[in-house]
């Protein structure tokens, strides 16, 4: 596409120089860019992108677009707002294609990888062709991709959003994390359905208040269903009736509302809910009528994860039994309530429980089937949140026999410091400190008795551990297992 066809998206701006050049790349980051690249300057959390406008035209950029005064010899366009206009752009040059999509976002604390899972299988059961983008990647049958955040940057997101419907996506359900949605990650996109999970403590760091994350988490609200569009166009926000707030955003949008939950009256509620080490069974209720579920998913948040990912899939009109049977051969997802087997007389579960509330929730569900002792090995990441360390060790201790605290990912923090505040949170010596989390994990199965259950929260799925700015290969289930076979 021609640099004047991409400034087409634009409402203003001002270009220097008369040059035309073909685009046939966005890129915010320097280091990526070749000749054909449009560069785009972003005043970012920590660097400032128009510092590195000359690396980009040593590279080969193209052209420029950039909000402060810059000094290169290749086109420069000068925008208000480089990112505002990276969106605008973006849509434009991948040719819209959200709109082209039946587009789900699902944003909230907790569950969001989890309930993404459930809607991609469901729906590609019913014979919805269906894309996914969210924490372990962007994926569409053969086309996958690595990411570097939950929701990418907005470019990344129309790109990956353009590859899927040229690929044959009809739908693509992704994850809107609170960061994106304020920092206009998703800008662009024509959601069809938000869905919203929970709010608990994460991310103060950047929200700063439980309202202003509240509020970042509204953004997908707010946007949906002003333009109501075609007729069977679906627009609706799927909202958990037992968290208080979505009262809030059921005023925020002006889409269909959907309601699911367990304490309190909505559209899709759940009764009778027995769970066992191997799954869940419970009574599912839908305007008037109900079904038993059966499935391999663990606990009280697994059924509202089903629960929503079912009022979302709904409203396509699906075949109730199909969607059940779905979700019944589902296993679960990486990292999220993973059983580790390695012939051992005693359990290992791996889960991504990295906030005060799903922490307590996976042990809560633990102590559900719990004959003997519970061991937890937990740690916080660094450049994370500090308020959730002590809160988060204070459950671990006060919901387990045994709990190791260690590292999780520490960043550019200092182990021990990270250890050292989560340690505020406990009095006495009922917990074992360990900072190698190979060492806490191999201590926590040496400890293990017949029939102990053993939780290594925090890193799930993750494959590696970033120490200082160094991803350094890790995976808490590889590592339980030579632990295990250490033991035997
Ligand atoms: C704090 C934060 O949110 N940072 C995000 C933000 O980075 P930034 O724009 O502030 O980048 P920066 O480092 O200040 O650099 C400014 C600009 O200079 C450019 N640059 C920089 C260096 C260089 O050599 N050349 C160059 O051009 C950068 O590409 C960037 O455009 O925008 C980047 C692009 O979208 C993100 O990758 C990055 O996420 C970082 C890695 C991160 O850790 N984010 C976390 C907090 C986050 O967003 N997490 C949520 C998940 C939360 C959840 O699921 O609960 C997520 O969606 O991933
Ligand atoms: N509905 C839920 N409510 C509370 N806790 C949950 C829920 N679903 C999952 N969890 C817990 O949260 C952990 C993370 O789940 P999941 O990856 O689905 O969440 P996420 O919102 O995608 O997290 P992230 O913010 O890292 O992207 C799980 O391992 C589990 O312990
Ligand atoms: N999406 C979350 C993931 C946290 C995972 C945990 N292992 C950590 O590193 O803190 C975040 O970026 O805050
Ligand atoms: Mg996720």
């Amino acid at each position: 596409m021609k640099l004047a066809e991409c400034l087409a998206a634009l409402a203003d701006y001002r270009k220097m120089g008369d040059a035309n050049p073909e685009i046939d790349r966005l890129t915010v980051d320097s280091r990526q860019v070749k000749p054909g690249t449009l560069f785009f300057c972003i005043n970012g959390h920590t660097l400032n992108g128009h510092k590195y406008a000359e690396q980009a035209e040593a590279n080969g950029a193209s052209a420029i677009i950039a909000q402060e005064t810059i000094d290169v010899s290749i086109p420069v366009i000068y925008v208000s707002d480089t990112h505002r206009a990276l969106a605008m752009i973006a849509d434009h040059f991948y040719g819209q294609p959200s709109h082209h999509l039946h587009l789900i976002g699902v944003t909230g604390t907790n569950g969001k990888t989890t309930i993404t899972y459930l809607i991609k299988k469901i729906q590609s059961a019913c014979g919805l062709a269906t894309g996914l983008i969210g924490t372990m990647g962007a994926s569409f049958g053969d086309y996958q991709v690595s990411v570097a955040n939950t929701t990418p940057e907005v470019h990344l997101v129309h790109e990956y959003l353009a590859h899927m419907a040229e690929a044959g996506a009809e739908s693509v359900v992704m994850e809107t994390s609170s960061n994106a949605l304020y920092d206009g990650r998703v800008h662009g996109c024509d959601f069809n359905i938000g869905i919203f999970t929970n709010l608990t403590e994460d991310h103060l760091d950047l929200h700063g208040t439980m309202k202003d994350y509240m509020y970042a988490k509204s953004l997908l609200f707010s946007q949906l269903g002003n333009a109501y569009g075609q007729p069977e166009t679906v627009k609706a926000a799927v909202l958990n009736a037992d968290d208080p707030v979505s009262e809030v955003y059921r005023h925020m949008t002006a889409a269909h509302v959907v309601t699911y939950g367990i304490d309190r009256p909505a559209d899709f509620t759940a009764s009778e809910i027995c769970i066992t080490p191997h799954g869940t069974t419970f009574l599912l209720n839908n305007k008037g009528q109900t079904y038993p579920v059966s499935m391999q998913l663990i606990g009280k948040f697994s059924v509202y994860n089903v629960l929503a990912a079912l009022a979302a899939c709904s409203l396509k009109g699906f075949d109730i039994g199909r969607m059940l049977a779905a979700i019944a051969e589902i296993k679960g997802v990486s990292g999220r309530f993973e059983t580790v087997n390695a012939g051992q007389d005693f359990s290992v579960i791996v889960d991504y429980s990295h906030t005060p509330d799903s922490l307590e929730n996976a042990l809560t569900t633990i102590k559900e089937f719990a004959k003997n002792k519970i061991i937890t090995v937990v740690g916080c990441g660094g450049d994370r949140e500090r308020g959730k360390r002590p809160i988060m060790a204070k459950i671990a201790v006060d919901n387990s026999d045994l709990a190791i605290l260690t590292s999780d990912n520490p960043r550019t923090e200092d182990p021990e410091s990270i250890l050292a505040e989560m340690e505020t949170g406990v009095s006495g010596s009922d917990y074992q400190k360990i900072t190698d989390r190979r060492e806490a994990i191999r201590f926590a199965v040496r400890m293990a008795k017949p029939g102990d259950i053993v939780l290594i929260a925090g890193k799930g799925h993750e494959t590696y551990q970033i120490i200082g700015t160094v991803k350094h290969h890790f995976d808490d289930r590889e590592t339980a297992k030579q632990a295990i076979l250490e033991k035997k």
